[in-house]
């Protein structure tokens, strides 16, 4: 290390090198008398601040011919944060495309910024549910502080979005808020009756006639005799559907308005805050979609984006699954009523859908939001079997017989007995797997289980196997990243 120290402190910084230390020169930044730069050394990536200043007295670390060194830690990050603000998450608003990079590992996000940076989209790198942290075991400080530091080894000045994901109970969502995310996805799948689709229109009708007066009275008069006026939308409201869509969705919209009112109107700083519908067994009809726009725009609730459950299946790391013809009818009209309350379509589970990534980018006119998380995980599951095929077979076997657990998370219709053996494939050929639905969706919902496995002496079955594999290959996982998102964003025009 002293080489680069010495190289920094005579101001020849040209060529940032030593032996056995990795420079990631992009971080390279001087604030005031303190030049910083990230390095990788044996003992992991750390920062390294030469010149006195009150940066350099607020790192904790050690100090080294003359130099701090100072690991990731989280008090750093926050340190980094007040000197540094690019490093520090921001909203966006809606007049600009944003794309969740959901990093499940903490270790993604510098090939994500390599693909997006110079594209017209932002990323919103520091994404996770609240299912994806009980499944990993991080925490948002974790999530946060990776993406911060990816920020900064990379040296991106473009802005990042942290994202506080599906989340449904207040504690998370102050929780997300106490740290400084800057976005907050409303997950109201609870609050969404979803057994109304599994009644006769009868039955319905009965149901719907026991709503207070004054309630049916307020949609019947603002969906049945007054049509709604949205250019681009194909919207014809029939009472039965409105029956139905008021049962489904009226205890949801007063959750949104609720939490809009409790949390998000009341912030002094901004926050781009979307509701989250898509993940409930009821597709969200064009119709259903404009009532509950309309009703938050009435109740003065603004939002940054809408997920609405699409036609067809929207499964985990895996291609779209429906009539195309359809989608892009509803499509058409979802993207018509988000341009009309003057907000952005959020696509979930946007992973992989590339069979209609072109018609979202049409229909949105490049104004959207997409979501991926899983095909990031799985980019460094390919990395693994790529390079350590012992470790890659190991996995999958693991996956195999625990995926039945694992299905008790995600809704996926995997045909397990499609996937080709382990026997039947050379380990040159185990990336393949990595091409194939049924192998994708096994190892993308088990991942929880992957990194948390243990063994009976306590230590990791997988992760530290795992994490050390991926710390050598983080040259080509970013590639595999650049790759695979790239492909991505190609598809969706940006
Ligand atoms: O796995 C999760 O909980 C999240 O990644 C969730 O699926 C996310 O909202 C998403 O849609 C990523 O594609």
């Amino acid at each position: 290390m002293k080489e680069l120290i010495d190289a920094i402190k005579t101001g020849n910084t040209s060529t940032l090198a030593a032996p056995g230390v990795k420079v990631y020169a992009a971080s390279f930044t001087q604030i005031g008398n303190t030049s910083l730069v990230m390095v990788r050394t044996e003992a992991g990536k750390q920062l390294l601040a030469v010149g006195e200043s009150d940066l350099y007295d607020q790192l904790n670390g050690e100090v080294v011919d003359g130099a701090k060194v100072a690991p990731l830690t989280h008090e750093n990050r926050l340190t980094l944060n007040q000197f540094l603000p690019y490093t520090a998450p921001q909203a966006f608003g809606t007049q600009v495309a944003t794309m969740g990079l959901g990093d499940r590992l903490g270790i993604a996000s510098p090939g994500h910024i390599q693909t997006i940076r110079g594209r017209d989209i932002r990323p919103v790198l520091a994404q996770q549910s609240i299912r994806e942290l009980a499944l990993t075991g991080r925490t948002y400080e974790d999530v946060l502080d990776a993406a911060a530091y990816a920020v900064f080894q990379e040296g991106y000045k473009d802005g990042y979005g942290a994202d506080g994901d599906h989340l449904k109970k207040e504690e998370d969502i102050e929780y997300a808020l106490r740290l400084g995310f800057t976005m907050l996805t409303l997950d109201c799948s609870e609050n969404i009756d979803n057994t109304i689709e599994t009644l006769s229109a009868q039955e319905v009708a009965a149901k719907y006639e026991k709503l207070p007066a004054s309630l049916r009275e307020h949609y019947e008069k603002r969906y049945l005799e007054t049509p709604a006026d949205v250019p681009g939308a194909a919207l014809n409201y029939t009472r039965e559907a409105l029956q139905k869509d008021v049962l489904i969705y009226d205890a949801a919209i007063n959750f949104m308005e609720a939490i809009y009112r409790k949390y998000i109107a009341t912030l002094d700083r901004a926050v781009d805050f979307e509701i989250s519908i898509d993940e409930t067994a009821t597709p969200t009809s064009p119709e259903a979609h404009y009532l509950v726009a309309n009703e938050l725009r009435d109740r003065g609730v603004s939002i940054f984006s809408m997920a609405p459950r699409f036609c067809g299946e929207f499964q985990k790391g895996i291609d779209y699954i429906g009539d195309i013809a359809q989608f892009e009818r509803e499509l058409a009209s979802h993207a018509a009523i988000a341009v009309h309350f003057e907000y952005k379509l959020s696509i979930h589970s946007g992973s992989d859908k590339f069979s209609v990534f072109p018609l979202i980018g049409q229909y949105t006119n490049g104004l959207f939001h997409i979501k991926t998380a899983g095909t990031n995980w799985l980019e460094a599951v390919r990395v693994v079997a790529k390079v350590n095929p012992s470790l890659y077979r190991r996995m999958h076997q693991f996956a195999l017989d625990h995926f039945t657990e694992a299905t008790a998370y995600y809704h996926v219709t995997t045909d397990i007995n499609a996937i080709v053996p382990l026997s039947e494939v050379a380990d040159a050929d185990l990336p393949n797997y990595m091409e194939e639905n049924n192998a994708r969706q096994l190892l993308h919902i088990t991942y929880g289980l992957l990194l948390q496995a243990k063994n009976a002496d306590g230590s990791k079955t997988f992760a530290d196997e795992f994490f050390h594999t991926m710390a050598e290959q983080e040259d080509v996982f970013a590639e595999g990243l650049r790759h695979h998102i790239g492909r991505h964003l190609e598809l969706l025009g940006k």
